[in-house]
């Protein structure tokens, strides 16, 4: 089999960037790097492999590309891709599902229980050496057992964000999605609902949905004025979902808790941007599937997905829209 040209545009752990190695040509440059953006396009019209991450890859930089087959992305959303240019083009796109879920359901559960026990804020009045004498009510939280969770978007990471808050915390579910499904729970654990009903009902409403035209803006000030009074909106999914400026109206009206974001309109969030340092938004850095087995997992398998498609091979994941 013929050496192929592979662009690595994000950073891979040593023996991933050998088993390419062992098969392709490698050029590695991340654009996102000062410096590097250069290098990244310089190596476009020879590319026939792309691995990477974390960077817009529209029509405009296909054209650059003429010779690109495989983009392997090392995520499982496809929202940075133009997915019908590269359909049109015939170049396949392989992502990572399931390797991530359950780290992600994870930090998602975290973000549940950190802004409703208050986590950052307890923890700076303890670094901050304001601990001087039993804390009052002016710092207590609110219970998290017990309470409604409402998931939109019931997919993989949705359904094990479920199980967490069911069968671990004695939470209600209700979740709402495009195409039904069933709750994959015990009878009356979790159960389908509504769009209203999920926003109406819900103590905490988490968003694991895909960025696609129809989810993007979904959480406006209309959204917002039908959850409940002191609810708590976690966004695991990404930021554009959420209408940024509208969130934060609503907290500080009062009318939501808080907010957990790991995910935001524009990443890395700027210095200046007002969600930084919100007392009532818990903000975490894009960190959902960060751990080092997880990170690991998803390396491997967008490299195996990469090698698989340039041998011809059908890959573990190949993204096509349904
Ligand atoms: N914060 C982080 O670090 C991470 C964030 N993510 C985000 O989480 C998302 C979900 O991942 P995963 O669970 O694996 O994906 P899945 O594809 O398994 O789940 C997505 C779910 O959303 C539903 N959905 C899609 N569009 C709509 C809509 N318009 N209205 C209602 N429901 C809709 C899907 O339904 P249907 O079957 O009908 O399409 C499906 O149930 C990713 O796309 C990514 O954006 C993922 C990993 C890490
Ligand atoms: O946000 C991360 C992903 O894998 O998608």
């Amino acid at each position: 089999m013929s050496r192929k040209q592979v662009l690595v545009y994000r950073e891979l752990p040593p023996a991933q960037l050998q088993r390419i190695r062992d098969e392709h040509e490698v050029t590695i440059a991340n654009p996102r790097v000062a410096g590097q953006e250069r290098a990244f396009l310089d190596a476009l019209p020879t590319a026939e492999g792309l691995i990477g991450s974390s960077y817009a890859i529209d029509d405009l930089l296909l054209k650059l590309a003429p010779r690109l087959q495989v983009i392997s992305s090392i995520s499982v959303g496809v929202d940075k891709f133009d997915v019908d240019a590269l359909q049109q083009r015939g170049i396949t796109l392989c992502h990572t599902p399931g390797v991530l879920t359950e780290t992600v359901a994870d930090l998602l559960f975290a973000l549940v229980l950190g802004t409703s026990r208050r986590i950052l804020e307890l923890g700076r009045y303890v670094q901050q050496g304001r601990w001087k004498r039993s804390i009052g009510e002016d710092l207590y939280g609110w219970d998290v057992h017990g309470k409604t969770l409402g998931i939109l978007g019931y997919g993989r990471i949705g359904q094990a964000l479920a199980q967490r808050a069911a069968l671990g915390f004695r939470m209600p579910v209700l979740y709402h999605t495009r195409t039904p499904v069933g709750s994959g729970l015990p009878e009356g654990k979790a159960r389908s609902a509504s769009f209203d009903e999920v926003l109406q009902r819900s103590d905490f409403v988490v968003i694991v949905l895909p960025l696609t035209e129809q989810t993007r803006g979904m959480m406006g000030a209309a959204e917002f004025a039908r959850m409940k009074p002191g609810a708590i909106l976690i966004n695991g999914a990404r930021g554009p979902i959420v209408q940024e400026t509208a969130l934060l109206d609503a907290l500080d009206s009062g009318h939501l808790r808080a907010a957990g974001l790991d995910v935001f309109d524009i990443e890395p969030l700027p210095q200046d941007s007002p969600l930084r340092d919100h007392p009532q938004i818990l903000p975490l850095p894009h960190a959902g599937s960060a751990t080092h087995e997880t990170r690991a997992a998803m390396a491997e398998m967008a490299t195996t997905n990469l090698l698989m498609a340039l041998r011809g091979e059908t890959p573990l994941a190949a993204y096509r829209r349904g």
